[in-house]
């Protein structure tokens, strides 16, 4: 049976993860190494290098000039080359397969092996997803020019929401237009959700096709989704990752018009009240310079949670903003999904190190029946699924390890085009 290296890339908006798999065609791949630098919008960024079960580097201060995904990259792949107890990656030419997360795929429903002009084809979505693509493409390139041997293959955040119902996926604007400009919601952190549907239904054990699930992606980028029988069926992230919930530098959902009423002359509805801000700077400051970043001075959730923690009353802010934005995702999917909720699913690195923000979120929907078990939700997580409502209590409250490298690695074992 031939086997297989599979290095998957996944480049978030303050992070980037790299997996390492030993994998045969049609099998569940088997990691590795992991290695991953993080903080990248909070300096000093962290590296942190796991071989089997031994953490080799961990969290390690990253002195070496890390200036953005890229060089975090480099930086990766050198960790695991120079490591002599690695010998599945002695060199670059030991990697056959590198998958790489590419946030917006604009309308493939499935991964795609990198051509020329499946590359171009991604290049020009580059601005609709503006803290992800462009990044995530400088990684393709750097593997294509020092890892000229392996197959480079792109897994898509938006692939698992092209199940979406017309009615919920169409913005309320000129036809015409929206299907020229390709304008509707796509929805991001997909690999996530495939990966939590699949993790919960386990869990649960039900089959896929009979899971309800609301689950919530809460990391730099964060997303809550409604998942019907197994299948994306709404999600809070738009045509593009700045709508829905409030992120480490994203404003979320905010008035469209708020963006005229930004700039000095506030209150004017007038091409002046815009003249000192144009509309491309105005994209950026939502993306860029607004969220946690903005409210608090700091990208770090967990410093926001400890200062909320101890009343400090900027950080509550956040934290109760953040607390009441998601309950409104969930209270408006509960009632999407008609009540027929098996559970509430936590992930990311907000949903799966937060117990404070679970608990906070969970008192909240107490009307819709989750009740938490203070214990168990306190309790350090140990399984990929981790039950922490209430016994006896349906729906349940899940915590979930998500894993988007391993869901991307087994997407690509299973497919032999990519071999
Ligand atoms: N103990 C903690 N409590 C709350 N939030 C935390 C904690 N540790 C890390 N975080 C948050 O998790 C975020 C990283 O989540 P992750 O899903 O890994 O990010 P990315 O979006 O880059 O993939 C950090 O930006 C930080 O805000
Ligand atoms: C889509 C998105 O926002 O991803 P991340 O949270 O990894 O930045
Ligand atoms: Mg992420």
């Amino acid at each position: 049976m031939k086997q297989n290296i599979i290095l998957a890339v996944n480049a978030g908006s303050s992070s980037v993860k790299i997996s390492v798999y030993s994998a045969e065609i049609g099998k569940a791949p088997v990691q590795i190494a992991e290695a991953q630098v993080s903080g990248l919008t909070a300096p000093p960024a962290k590296l942190k290098y796991t071989r089997g079960d031994e953490a080799v580097i961990n969290g390690r201060e990253v002195d070496e000039k890390v200036d953005g995904q890229s060089d975090a990259f480099g930086l990766l792949l050198e960790t695991l080359i120079k490591d002599e107890d690695l010998p599945q990656v002695k060199s670059k030419e030991d990697v056959g397969i590198i998958c790489h997360r590419i946030v917006h795929g604009g309308d493939y429903s499935k991964p795609q092996l990198i051509s020329n002009e499946t590359y171009e084809h991604l290049e020009a979505l580059n601005d609709l997803a503006p803290l992800h693509n462009a990044n995530s493409l400088g990684i393709v390139q750097l593997c294509i020019r020092s890892l000229p041997s392996a197959h480079n293959v792109a897994c898509f955040d938006s692939q698992f929401h092209s199940t979406i119902p017309e009615h919920i996926r169409t913005y309320p604007i000129n036809r015409d237009i929206a299907r020229s400009n390709h304008l509707r919601k796509y929805g991001f952190h997909g690999i996530s959700y495939s990966f939590i549907t699949r993790s919960t239904s386990e869990f649960l054990k039900k089959s896929k096709d009979q899971v309800n699930i609301i689950a919530l992606h809460l990391g730099s980028g964060a997303s809550a989704c409604a998942i019907k029988g197994g299948k994306s069926w709404d999600t809070s992230m738009g045509l593009t990752p700045l709508a829905g919930l409030p992120g480490a530098t994203r404003s979320g959902s905010v008035d469209p018009s708020l963006v005229f009423h930004y700039a000095s002359d506030v209150g004017k509805l007038s091409p002046a009240s815009t003249k000192d801000l144009h509309i491309s700077r105005a994209e950026e400051i939502l993306n860029k310079e607004s969220g946690w970043k903005s409210l608090t001075g700091t990208t770090d959730f967990g410093k926001i949670v400890s200062g909320a923690n101890s009343n400090d009353p900027t950080m509550k802010l956040a934290f109760d903003l953040l607390v009441d934005r998601i309950c409104g995702f969930v209270g408006s999917y509960f009632v999407s999904l008609r009540g027929q909720v098996d559970a509430l699913v936590f992930a990311g690195g907000i949903g799966e190190k937060s117990s404070e923000l679970r608990a906070a979120v969970v008192d909240q929907l107490g009307c819709l029946g989750f009740v938490i078990d203070e214990g168990r939700n306190k309790k350090k997580l140990e399984g990929v699924v981790e039950d922490v409502g209430k016994e006896g209590v349906n729906p349940r409250v899940l915590v979930c390890q998500t894993d988007e490298q391993f869901e991307m690695a087994r997407d690509c074992a299973e497919n032999k085009e990519f071999w």
